[in-house]
């Protein structure tokens, strides 16, 4: 297993051990200690049908904020993570990773940050642990593709596919400031 930095600090890619055989592969995708300062209460699994579905980009407000751990166990995603708190040095700033089935690699993102993912492969299912319950009171979000962001979605625009909430969502400039840097 590898833990390694991105150039967004406090989130991380963990590349889990594959090991693999005749029969196929063994991986440890998950051990307690590889993120001692997170308690995971809550596992997700989404299936999205079409390439060019996006999700987010979400995050619920504390005392219900999550941190997450994802991975993708069908198909391949583009997993992003943007910085959300103000006064942070990366405040507004987003990082980008290709999450794919066979390598089992997998995205830590921590409270203060948005989280979305675009479909790169039908039928993509992705798995993910959360920190604190899901809360639709409050479950917020920043648009997708605010020009403030700039985030370089891997779907032509007009193309993307969407629920119905993401696509209401406001604009990073709009959204009430929840997340303090250092707080
Ligand atoms: C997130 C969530 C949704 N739901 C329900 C609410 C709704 O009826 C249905 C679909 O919900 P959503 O449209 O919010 O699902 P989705 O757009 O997949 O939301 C997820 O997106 C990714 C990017 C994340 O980071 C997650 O935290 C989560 O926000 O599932 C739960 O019951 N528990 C949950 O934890």
């Amino acid at each position: 297993m590898e833990i390694v930095d991105t150039r967004l600090p406090g989130v991380k890619v963990v590349r889990p051990k594959i090991h693999g055989d005749h029969r196929g592969f063994f991986s440890e995708i998950f051990r307690s200690e590889w993120l001692p300062q997170v308690d995971f209460i809550q596992e997700n699994l989404s299936l999205s049908a079409e390439v060019g579905t996006i999700r987010g980009l979400h995050y619920q407000e504390p005392p219900d904020a999550q941190d997450k751990l994802v991975m993708v166990v069908q198909g391949a995603i583009l997993d992003v993570a943007v910085d959300l708190r103000h006064g942070s040095p990366t405040f507004g700033q987003w990082v980008a990773v290709e999450l794919r089935a066979e390598d089992l690699t997998q995205m830590f993102v921590p409270v203060g940050f948005a989280h979305g993912f675009c479909t790169l492969q039908p039928n993509t299912m992705v798995l993910y642990k959360v920190s604190a319950p899901y809360s639709p009171a409050r479950d917020r979000g920043i648009l997708w593709d605010d020009p403030d962001l700039g985030i370089e979605w891997p779907v032509a625009p007009g193309a993307a596919i969407l629920s119905d909430k993401d696509r209401r969502l406001p604009r990073l400039k709009d959204a009430e400031p929840i997340f303090r840097f250092g707080g």
